[in-house]
C-alpha cells in the first residue's frame, strides 16, 4: 500500500508526492471532505454551473484516489510475488545442494540465502527447517494466470525452476546465446530461430566477377562472351574466367585480353579474396564445381540456367543483363546453402590427426560399394552414439541443399535447403525397416568399413572423386563452416517450391473433374 495519512476529520486522504507510487510530485490529492470544504463557500447561493462544478470535482477525486489505491496494491503484490521467488529460489538452491554436496561451485551466496530463509513466513522456526509451501503460499512454476489473477490447482505439482543455455561445440563453459525460460510459468519460448529470409547488401561496389562455365556446350560458349564483353564494357568489372574459357575468348578474338585467370591450385586458393561475385553458365554441375572451387569462404554465386534440371539455378539467361544489374546494385536475397566437411582416415595413419585434406560438398558423400558386388557394411556413429550398421549398396550424408539430388533417390525427404541438417540416407538397405533420418547439423558422423568386412567401400563427394575404403578405415563428416551463398531470384522459399514443382513435377497430378458422384 502506498503510505496514507489522516486528514483533520479523520478521513485517508492519498498523498501522490510520494515517488514510489508511480504518481508525479508535483500535485497532491485531496479527499472529497476537503474537496467540500474548499468548494463551500462559494457553493452556497451561487448558481447551478458551480453546483455541477462542484460534483465533477468530487468525481475526479473519487476516480484519481481509486487509482492511486489500485496502484499502490499492485506494487504491493508485486513486491510480494518478487519475495516469494527470490524464497523459492533459495529453497531450489538449498535443496540441490543438499543433494548434490560438493557439486555446488563457491558463488551460491549463502548468507544471502540465510536472510532469505529468516524472512520467510515457511521457515518453520522450531525445526529451523523450511516447510514446503503449497496451495496459495507456494509459487509453482506451472500455475496459469487468468486476468492477471493466479489460478491454482491443487492437483498442480511443483516444478523446478530451470535455465537453457546453448553449449558450444568444444567449450566446456556454459556460454549461452540467450536465456528463454519464464520461471513464473514454466513455458519455453524462442524469440529468435535462424532460418529467416537471408538479404545481402553491398557496403561497397563489387568490382571483380568470376564467370564459370560448363565445358563443351556450344550455347554457354556464346553466352560467355556476350556477358563477358557487358561486363566490362556496362559494367567496368574486372573479369575473371577459367584458363580453358581464357583460350576459348582470345581464340574468337583478342579483344578478350583484358580477362584474367590463374595458373595453378595457390592461385586458386587466393581467388576468394580477388572476386567480389561468381555467374555460373551451366546446370546444377556447375554450381557444384563453383563451390568446389572454393575451400574456404565462398563469394555468393549467381547461378544461370543452361542445363536440363537447373533445381539449384533459377535465372534466365535471356534476362540476363537485368538479373546482373539488381544483383550488382543489391540487395537480394540469397540462400547460404550448407556444405559438409569431409575427412577420410585412413587405419594406416600414425594418428587420428594424420588426415588427408579435408573435402568440402554441397550436395552429398556417398559411400557405396563401388565395383564389388557384395553388400557394404558400415558401421555408423553419431558423435559418440553407435546409429547402426548400413547393410546394402551404401550410404549417403547430405546436405539440405543435396536433398533434392541422390538422396531423393535414394527415397529421403525433400528438405528446404535453409533447414540446418544432415540427411542420413541409406542406399538400397537390405533391411525392411531402415528408415532415413535427419540429423541436426551441430553433430559429427563416422562411418567406419569394419575390420571383417568382405571388401573395400568407396566414397564420391558430389558425384566425383572417388576414394576407396580399406577395413578400418572411416569417414568423419561434419557441418562446414563456409556455405555457398547462392542468389535467389525471388526468395528462398519461393525459388525451393519452384524448383521442386518445375524440376521435379512434385505431386504433378490432373485434376479431378467436376462431374461424378458427390457427397453434399
Ligand atoms: N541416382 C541418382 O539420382 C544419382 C546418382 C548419382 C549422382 N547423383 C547426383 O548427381 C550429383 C552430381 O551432379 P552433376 O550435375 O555433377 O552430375 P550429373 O551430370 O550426372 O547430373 C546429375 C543430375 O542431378 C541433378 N542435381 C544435381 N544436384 C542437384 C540438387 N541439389 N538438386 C536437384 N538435382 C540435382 C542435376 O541437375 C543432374 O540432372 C551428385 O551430387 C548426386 O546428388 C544422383
Ligand atoms: N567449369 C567446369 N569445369 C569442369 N567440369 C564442369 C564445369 N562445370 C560443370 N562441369 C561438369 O559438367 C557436368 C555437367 O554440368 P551441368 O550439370 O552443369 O550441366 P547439365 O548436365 O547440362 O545440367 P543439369 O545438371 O541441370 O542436367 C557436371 O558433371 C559438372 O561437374
Amino acid at each position: 500500500m502506498a503510505p496514507s495519512k489522516l486528514n483533520s476529520s479523520g478521513e485517508a486522504s492519498i498523498s501522490c508526492s510520494q515517488p514510489e507510487n508511480g504518481f508525479p510530485n508535483s500535485f497532491s490529492l485531496f479527499s472529497e471532505k476537503e474537496i467540500d470544504e474548499l468548494l463551500q463557500p462559494s457553493v452556497q447561493g451561487t448558481d447551478d454551473h458551480l453546483i455541477e462544478f462542484s460534483e465533477a470535482m468530487r468525481t475526479v477525486a473519487k476516480a484519481l484516489r481509486r487509482a492511486a489505491e489500485g496502484k499502490a496494491s499492485a506494487q504491493a503484490e508485486a513486491a510480494e510475488w518478487k519475495r516469494k521467488y527470490e524464497l523459492e529460489r533459495a529453497r531450489n538452491m538449498l535443496e540441490f545442494k543438499e543433494e548434490s554436496p560438493g557439486e555446488y561451485g563457491g558463488d551460491f551466496d549463502n548468507a544471502r540465502m540465510g536472510n532469505l530463509v529468516n524472512q520467510s513466513a515457511w521457515c518453520n522456526e522450531a525445526n529451523g527447517q523450511f516447510e514446503k509451501p503449497n496451495g496459495r503460499n507456494g509459487i509453482c512454476s506451472h500455475e496459469v494466470l487468468q486476468d492477471g489473477e493466479p489460478v491454482f490447482d491443487s492437483q498442480m505439482i511443483r516444478k523446478a525452476s530451470f535455465k537453457l543455455s546453448w553449449c558450444c561445440k568444444g567449450e566446456q563453459s556454459d556460454q549461452h546465446k540467450h536465456d528463454i525460460v519464464s520461471f513464473e510459468r514454466g513455458n519455453i519460448t524462442t524469440a529468435e530461430r535462424s532460418s529467416k529470409q537471408i538479404s545481402l547488401r553491398w557496403e561497397s561496389c563489387p568490382r571483380t566477377v568470376l564467370v564459370l562455365t560448363k565445358p563443351n556446350s556450344i550455347s554457354v560458349r556464346i553466352l560467355c562472351a556476350e556477358m563477358v564483353r557487358w561486363l566490362r564494357e556496362q559494367k567496368k568489372l574486372e573479369i575473371y574466367v577459367e584458363p580453358r574459357v581464357r583460350v576459348e575468348l582470345l581464340t574468337e578474338s583478342s579483344y578478350f585480353n583484358f580477362v584474367q585467370t590463374w595458373k595453378d591450385e595457390k592461385e586458386i586458393s587466393l581467388l576468394h579474396t580477388k572476386v567480389d561475385l561468381v555467374a555460373t553458365l551451366g546446370g546444377d554441375g556447375t554450381v557444384l564445381w563453383a563451390a568446389s572451387m572454393f575451400k574456404g569462404p565462398v563469394p555468393p554465386i549467381v547461378p544461370f540456367s543452361l542445363g536440363s534440371l537447373g533445381f539449384m539455378t533459377p535465372f534466365h539467361t535471356e534476362h540476363y543483363r537485368e538479373c546482373l544489374d539488381s544483383v550488382l546494385k543489391g540487395p537480394i536475397s540469397i540462400t547460404l546453402r550448407h556444405r559438409l566437411q569431409c575427412h577420410v582416415i585412413r587405419d594406416a595413419a600414425k594418428n587420428e590427426y594424420e588426415t588427408e585434406e579435408p573435402i568440402l560438398v554441397l550436395n552429398e558423400v556417398t559411400i557405396d560399394r563401388g565395383i564389388s558386388s557384395y553388400l557394404t557394411n558400415l558401421e555408423c556413429y553419431c558423435d559418440d552414439s553407435f546409429v547402426t550398421s548400413v547393410q546394402g549398396d551404401g550410404l549417403i550424408l547430405s546436405t539440405t541443399s543435396g536433398s533434392t539430388a541422390y538422396s531423393l533417390a535414394a527415397g529421403g525427404s525433400m528438405v528446404h535447403p535453409q533447414v540446418p541438417g544432415i540427411l542420413f540416407t541409406p542406399i538400397c538397405p537390405h533391411s525392411l525397416s531402415f528408415r532415413p533420418l535427419i540429423l541436426p547439423e551441430h553433430v559429427t558422423l563416422r562411418v567406419q568399413v569394419p575390420f571383417n568386412s568382405r571388401s573395400h567401400a568407396w566414397a564420391s563427394f558430389d558425384g566425383k572423386d572417388r576414394k576407396q575404403l580399406a577395413p578400418g578405415d572411416a569417414l568423419v563428416c561434419s557441418m562446414a563452416p563456409w556455405p555457398v551463398p547462392t542468389a535467389c531470384l525471388v526468395d528462398s522459399t519461393d525459388d525451393f517450391f519452384r524448383s521442386i514443382h518445375e524440376g521435379l513435377h512434385w505431386n504433378l497430378r490432373k485434376v479431378q473433374s467436376f462431374d461424378g458422384p458427390r457427397v453434399l
